[in-house]
């Protein structure tokens, strides 16, 4: 029988997919078959596959053409979605484009995201990424509530193994992930994974994950905080749910 992923980890870009789809892998049932397979956009080809196969593609958050063509193909498929403070999201997206050279010499943060006038540049998708609520309407209009879990990507670092147990659930599998194998990194400063088979050596995520953000300036902070508090809130009342999306907040009072 040809199968396509029963579980989809749909975005959001820089919000903590690729831990989460790392942590979910020490499940005894839940194989994925790549980081990034690209299934729904590159590599359309439902594939042949026994147990619960999980895909991650934080494009397809963004993607106006995917949510539909997911549910024609897998109408009950299971979508987990992580977010995260949306400004913060924004400069994590910033600072890996600055890394990969994507970004101009004398491009900065600040000018990525204002328009000349000082107004937020909402054309950049580094800002339109961040507005969460419009794109999960979309989502849960063909999905549903029940078939989309929201998973907080600051819970994620804090407490990986409670987040764990409610994707668990959520997925319909038993809370099978053993907790010791997952342990605050010091070094790294965020949780890494016990390999046992590699006589218990820690796997962190790679340079990419957890990073130094670049420099911004707080008015650029505060303008961001702004713009994004009323979609902010929109999410909130449509999730029936609250995160603390304040890490900043400090930096610009
Ligand atoms: N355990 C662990 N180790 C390292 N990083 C962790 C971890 N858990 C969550 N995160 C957060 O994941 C952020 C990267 O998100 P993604 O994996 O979704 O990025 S990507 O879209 O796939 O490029 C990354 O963002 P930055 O800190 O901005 O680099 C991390 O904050």
């Amino acid at each position: 029988m040809r199968r396509i992923p029963k579980v989809i980890i749909i975005g959001v870009k820089k919000c903590g997919t690729r831990a989460l789809l790392e942590y979910l892998k020490l499940h005894p049932l839940i194989k994925a078959p790549g980081p990034e397979p690209h299934f729904f956009d590159r590599n359309y080809h439902p594939t042949n596959d026994h147990e619960i196969t999980i895909e991650k593609t934080p494009r397809y958050f963004v993607s106006q053409d995917v949510p539909e063509k997911i549910y024609n193909l897998s109408p009950n498929v299971k979508l987990v979605v992580v977010i995260r403070d949306p400004v913060v999201r924004a400069i994590s997206d910033f600072t890996q484009a600055v890394s990969k050279n994507e970004v101009k010499s004398n491009q900065t943060f600040r000018r990525r995201v204002l328009r000349r006038d000082g107004d937020i540049n909402t054309h950049s998708s580094i800002v339109k990424t961040g507005i969460y609520v419009r794109y999960l309407t979309t989502w849960f209009q063909y999905f549903g509530r029940s078939n989309i879990h929201i998973v907080s990507g600051e819970d994620l670092i804090a407490n990986p193994l409670g987040v764990l147990e409610t994707v668990q659930d959520f997925i319909g599998v038993q809370r099978e992930i053993d907790g010791n194998l997952i342990y605050f990194n010091k070094t790294r400063g965020f949780p890494c994974i016990r390999m046992l088979k590699r006589n218990n050596t820690a796997k962190c995520f790679g340079a990419t994950k957890g990073r130094n953000h670049v420099q911004t300036d707080s008015a650029t902070l505060k303008r961001l905080y702004d713009f994004y508090r009323p979609y902010n809130q929109y999410l909130f009342k449509f999730m029936n749910k609250t995160f603390e999306w304040n890490v900043l907040q400090k930096i610009i009072n």
